[in-house]
């Protein structure tokens, strides 16, 4: 099997092209593997990089070295190819898709995860043409995300800071959006804060938003969280950041006025108006989403230790 690196240099606080490639060559030339490094230069390379590979319909392995943007174009790039398995090295700022399965640490290491193998996993189908591994948004967490690059530009004003800076600019504007979000044909109307579709757990660097979801279920866990008062927002949010929002497979009793729980295959969010949404990390301003499971659409690679302890829900690990 061919192993691909390929390496997103704008991922993260650092260069992964200086400080990581050096010292990747130098630990992977003695393991004698059939491997290459691609550096990507622009946003969506790293689908290219992946497709122009996956045509050779060779057994390939990829590793998306980088954030969760980077693992996302490699999958788009990979996701149809059966030859095709994708890895991942985590070297962004968030990287909350391998939380479903491990540390940062467990996928830091290289040799662990060269001799790991794949599981199948969900993916989501967002339009006609998007692929979302981890997370789909609309509402107020997309747009605190869709604003902190205007305040990193501000001197002094780092990753927290403009996070910070961003949250408080959002709750000051009016909050709330009203829409539809249908799951399963089954519609919920109302003026909602956010809207969370969930393939895996934890997105937004951290916020738990679906501690009960599984990548390798078929299903996605919807979350809507109503409008709320000011006052109360700051406790909400509090909550759904850790995961405290729920008690094993339910919402707490205290916030099960505020926040519905579904799963589902399909689902449609129409706001009235243009909404900012989320997926895998990425924002626009879209008038509506649709979002469609692919049930064991992808082949991820876990690290040999993390691969030894999961047990898949579908199928048997490594037979897509
Ligand atoms: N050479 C490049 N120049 C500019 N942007 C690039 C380049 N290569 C890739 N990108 C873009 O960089 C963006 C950010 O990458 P990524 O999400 O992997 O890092 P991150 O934001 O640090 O991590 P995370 O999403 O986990 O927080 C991606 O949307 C990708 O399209």
């Amino acid at each position: 099997m061919k192993h691909v690196f390929i390496v997103n240099p704008k991922s993260g606080k650092a260069d992964a092209s200086q400080f990581f490639v050096p010292a990747l060559i130098e630990r992977v030339a003695p393991l004698k593997l059939d491997y290459a490094v691609e550096i990507t230069a622009y946003p969506g390379h790293a689908t290219e990089i992946a497709k122009q590979y996956a045509m050779a319909r060779e057994p390939v392995r990829f590793y998306a070295c980088g954030g969760d943007g980077t693992l996302n174009e490699v999958l788009t790039g990979a996701f149809r190819y059966p030859e095709a398995e994708v890895a991942c090295v985590p070297l962004g700022s968030g990287n909350d898709f391998l939380k479903n399965f491990g540390t940062a640490e467990d996928f830091l290491d290289l040799e662990d995860n060269i001799s790991g193998w794949a599981v199948p996993v969900d993916l989501m189908q967002v339009g006609e043409d998007q692929i979302s591994a981890a997370i789909c948004s609309a509402g107020l967490d997309a747009a605190v995300a869709y604003n902190i690059p205007k305040y990193r530009r501000i001197p002094f004003c780092g990753g927290k800071m403009a996070y910070n800076i961003s949250i408080v600019e959002n709750i000051c504007k009016p909050m709330g959006n009203r829409m539809t979000v249908s799951v399963d044909g089954k519609a919920f109307t109302g003026n909602f804060l956010l809207a969370a579709v969930a393939n895996g757990t934890t997105y937004g660097g951290g916020f738990r938003a679906a501690p009960r979801a599984r990548m390798d279920d078929g299903l996605l866990d919807v979350l809507l969280v109503n409008k709320v008062s000011r006052l109360k927002v700051a406790g909400v949010i509090a909550k759904y950041q850790a995961g405290r929002h729920f008690s094993g497979d339910e919402i707490i009793p205290e916030l099960r006025q505020i926040i519905t729980f579904v799963r589902g295959r399909e689902v449609q969010i129409v706001p009235e108006k243009e909404i900012v949404t989320n997926i895998d990390g990425e924002c626009d301003l879209r008038p509506q989403v649709s979002i469609r499971v692919l049930p064991a659409a992808a082949r991820f690679v876990l690290p040999a230790r993390l691969a030894e302890a999961y047990t898949p829900l579908v199928g048997l690990a490594g037979s897509v």
